[in-house]
């Protein structure tokens, strides 16, 4: 007993002087201490916070630099913050693997998801990501451009029966039926299984997994938690933040796991899906790179970001429609005029070409992509001795963020205009006016670089021009009051966007 209180006596004191080295000494003498810093506050204040999207955007105004901010995270934990896209293209294309996915992020993907392509480093990386490139081919386009129609009909199809079966006028909670549908979806490509939650959400597990990334304070907790502890202890814990994020991934695990393993052993014994058309993602990843493990646990991050991304992305495109009505109203006459009334829609098959000759359609995607994108954070961490930007890092562990929010809107970027939703700037040029790829960083840069994006605007383009074919929307909050919030990997819309959506009405 005595040597345990001593030993737990000694843990504290290491633990206590630890934290007054950081906060007292290490500041002083930190390799990095040349460089431009923000005022952040008195530390008693910032102590147990994490720097967010918004206060990257402040700084980006306020602290001059060339490219490097030095500031502090929770727990007063250094970083260095990229500004410019010569720093981005050195740390996510030319030196991308001298710097892996910083551990505290890395860890939580881990434990939603298990060990896969967004936490594999070096070549391991490689292999997995090449191991997944099948079933994000463009040959699978065709297949995309059927299923994504046929569920946003779907969602059309919710949204009016939501509209009639309650009040005069229901506010309808977008954010979420976006999630439903997008979940639907990428069950259905992913592992060929119906989750079915838009048709059926309640006493349904799979809303659980939903809850499960909303912003809520359980995000936040979770985020101090994880810094506070090391992840093993913290998964052996009983915090009920921690537990309410392992049960929450219920059936929708579960169902991808159960899926994947009978699509494998199907394969296993000769019985290959010829036709592209019924090849889900499973089929397609190559089992010659990756181990059964490997496919159960990239399936399950892409059902994942799949219902997460899209959903989160959409709900903003359809935010900038409501609050600017006159892009709402040309896109809809372009979409009526180009592929007809949604109405009509289920005895049609559209293909890439009809989706080509909506660039307006386009454009709004790329607009609110690029005003709000949802990843708001890239995080990285070094593992060896390197230089970034002139500045010598000289060991490893350097954790380095770049903002997605404040490259998007970097006025020596995008030019004077770069803050305003202006869909119009993508119609002239197709990277949108930006002087470099760079500059555009909603799906990340680079060998790591979002593998899913053609799939979800793909996505995107089918829906939004199902949902702006069918309705009118229009607020069921205060503009004002409609703030994006940051939660444990997205931005979206506090406690989801409500609207209402008025069937449009056409001439008879
Ligand atoms: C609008 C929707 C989406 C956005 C804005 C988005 C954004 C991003 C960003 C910024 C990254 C890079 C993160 C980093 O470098 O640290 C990323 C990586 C990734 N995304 Fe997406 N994503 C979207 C949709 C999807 C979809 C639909 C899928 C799969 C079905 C997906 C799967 C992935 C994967 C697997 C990675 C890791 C790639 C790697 O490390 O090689 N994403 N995404």
């Amino acid at each position: 007993m005595g040597v345990i209180f001593l030993a737990a006596c000694a843990a504290v004191a290491l633990w206590i002087a630890h934290g007054a080295y950081k906060i007292l000494v290490y500041p002083r003498f930190s390799p990095y201490r040349h460089l431009p810093s923000p005022d952040q506050g008195p530390i008693w204040k910032r102590l147990f916070t994490e720097p967010d999207t918004f206060d990257f955007l402040r700084w980006a105004d306020q602290v001059p630099n060339d490219g490097l901010i030095r500031y502090f995270g929770i727990l007063n934990d250094e970083r260095l913050h990229v500004t410019n896209t010569q720093g981005l293209v050195q740390l996510l294309q030319k030196d991308t693997y001298l710097y892996r996915k910083a551990s505290a992020q890395g860890q939580l993907v881990k434990f939603l998801a298990g060990d896969n392509v967004v936490v594999a480093e070096g070549s391991k990386h490689k292999t997995v990501r090449k191991g997944l490139q099948p079933a994000f081919s463009p040959a699978r386009k065709p297949h995309w451009y059927q299923l994504f129609s046929t569920t946003a009909l779907d969602l059309v199809q919710a949204i009016d029966h939501q509209n009639t079966s309650g009040s005069d006028q229901p506010a309808i909670n977008l954010s979420r039926m976006l999630s439903q549908m997008g979940l639907d979806t990428i069950g259905k490509d992913c592992v060929g299984t119906e989750f079915d939650s838009l048709r059926s959400p309640r006493g349904d597990k799979t809303l659980g997994y939903l809850k499960l990334f909303n912003t809520s304070a359980n995000a936040h907790l979770l985020e101090i938690i994880m810094h506070l502890f090391p992840f093993w202890l913290l998964e052996a814990l009983p915090f009920k933040a921690v537990q309410y994020a392992r049960n929450m991934t219920g059936r929708v695990k579960e169902t991808v796991q159960h899926e994947a393993v009978q699509d494998m052993s199907a394969q296993d014994h000769g019985q290959e899906k010829e036709d592209m058309n019924d090849k889900n993602m499973v089929d397609c990843m190559r089992r010659d790179l990756l181990s059964p493990e490997q496919v159960i646990n990239n399936a399950l991050t892409m059902v994942t970001a799949g219902h997460e991304e899209i959903g989160t992305a959409l709900t903003w495109v359809v935010y900038f429609l409501i609050l600017y009505p006159q892009v709402q109203t040309r896109l809809r006459r372009d979409i009526t005029s180009t592929l007809g009334d949604a109405n009509d829609w289920k005895d049609k098959c559209f293909t890439e070409d009809d989706f080509n000759k909506l660039p307006y359609l386009r454009a709004v995607i790329n607009e609110s992509l690029r005003l709000r994108p949802n990843v708001p954070v890239i995080w990285r961490e070094s593992t060896t001795p390197s230089t970034l930007l002139d500045t010598a890092i000289p060991h490893r562990g350097t954790v380095i963020t770049a903002s997605t929010w404040a490259m998007n809107r970097n006025a020596d970027e995008w030019g004077p205009n770069a803050t305003d939703f202006s869909p119009d700037r993508w119609l002239d040029d197709v990277n949108g006016g930006a002087k470099s790829a760079f500059s555009f960083m909603t799906f990340g840069q680079g060998p790591r670089k979002c593998i899913g994006e053609i799939y979800a605007r793909t996505q995107m383009e089918c829906v939004l021009a199902a949902l702006v074919d069918s309705f009118v929307f229009s607020s069921a909050l205060r503009l004002d009051d409609i703030a994006p919030s940051q939660g444990m990997i997205t931005v979206k819309v506090w406690q989801g966007l409500r609207i209402f959506a008025q069937p449009v009405e056409r001439a008879p």
